[in-house]
């Protein structure tokens, strides 16, 4: 998936850096051009209104929108070392990025989450290096990435796109995550949204006995992901194992009281990751970044979004 999904992104991302784009955009600082989503969008409308092609330019312009602001408001000329994650709203963070040029980028070193973030970050001309050369003792200044769904406490589900252990890698190795996002993601709890299931990367041995595990925990129809319409059988993601979608009934915040038959999303979070043959799970859950106070903490310090009226929300922790 994080294959075929590179090759959509690099296409979108070579577009708007394309030398015609670049130079129109000489004399005008580039978050400005998109400031404003291309379709007048008000709070009295609905986004089913709108038609197929309208609804995805909503969705891009408002992906676009929270990348620039978020870029604008974390990622400070000191920094050298930055995470950048996978996805197609990450796109727009690289395209931020790139558009503060090399005065300000020359000295940044960018870590990928996995082979599309790697290509973009190339593509971007950005210095590009490897989460395992950053030295143990060393963190990220800061990481960018998307979401599938964040809730009120910013408990996040990923791994839409199959790269969630190198995002929970990058993430954790970061001081501070940022997370990114459209108007569609963000969510009171997880699992109202995000119907499809908690991403879950296990050994395809031991897929099978996992899927029972998780059904007698009460998820409903968990599923091995298909590599479909790109490949025949199970996806396959870079670490050369398989996802398992597990849907739970809508979490709750760890903050709210349990309830008979629903999960609190730490609780599960803790179950899930002890699961003989479960390797990562696409819950970023426990502490953020200023809880955690270097490295380890798994949940965004901010999250930002971008909305259908054009402006950006940010949640922060
Ligand atoms: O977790 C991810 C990939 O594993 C992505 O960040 C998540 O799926 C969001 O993707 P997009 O920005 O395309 O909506």
């Amino acid at each position: 998936m994080c294959a075929s999904l590179h090759r959509t992104a690099r296409s979108i991302f070579t577009h708007f850096l394309s030398p015609r784009h670049r130079y129109s955009c000489s004399s005008t600082p580039f978050h400005l051009i998109y400031s404003k989503p291309i379709i007048q969008f008000t709070k009295k409308m609905s986004i089913s209104a709108l038609s197929a092609t309208e609804a995805a330019k909503l969705i891009e312009t408002s992906k676009r929108l929270a990348a620039f602001q978020a870029v604008k408001d974390y990622l400070l000329p000191i920094y050298t070392h930055i995470g950048i994650g996978s996805g197609s709203t990450v796109v727009y963070v690289v395209e931020a990025i790139a558009a503060l040029g090399p005065s300000v980028t020359s000295g940044m070193t960018f870590y990928p989450t996995g082979a599309q973030s790697e290509e973009l970050i190339e593509a971007a001309g950005l210095n590009l290096q490897y989460i395992n050369k950053l030295p143990p003792n060393k963190f990220l200044d800061v990481a960018f990435d998307g979401a599938d769904e964040v809730d009120g406490e910013l408990n996040l589900i990923k791994g839409g796109g199959a790269c969630l252990w190198q995002e929970k890698i990058v993430a954790t190795a970061a001081k501070q995550f940022v997370c990114v996002a459209d108007f569609r993601k963000l969510s009171e709890r997880l699992g109202t949204s995000w119907t499809k299931g908690i991403p879950i990367e296990v050994l395809p041995m031991a897929a099978p006995r996992v899927l029972g595990e998780l059904k007698a925990m009460g998820s409903l129809e968990p599923k091995i992901r298909p590599g479909l319409p790109g490949k025949a059988g199970a996806i396959v993601t870079d670490n050369g194992l398989w996802i398992i979608d597990a849907p739970f009934k809508p979490l709750r915040l760890n903050g709210e009281e349990s309830k008979e038959g629903e999960w609190k999303v730490d609780e599960l979070a803790d179950r899930l990751i002890k699961i003989p043959g479960i390797a990562e799970i696409g819950l970023f859950y426990g502490k953020n970044g200023l809880q955690a106070q270097g490295g380890g903490a798994q949940k965004p310090i901010a999250a930002y979004f971008g909305m259908a009226d054009g402006s950006v929300e940010v949640k922060k922790a």
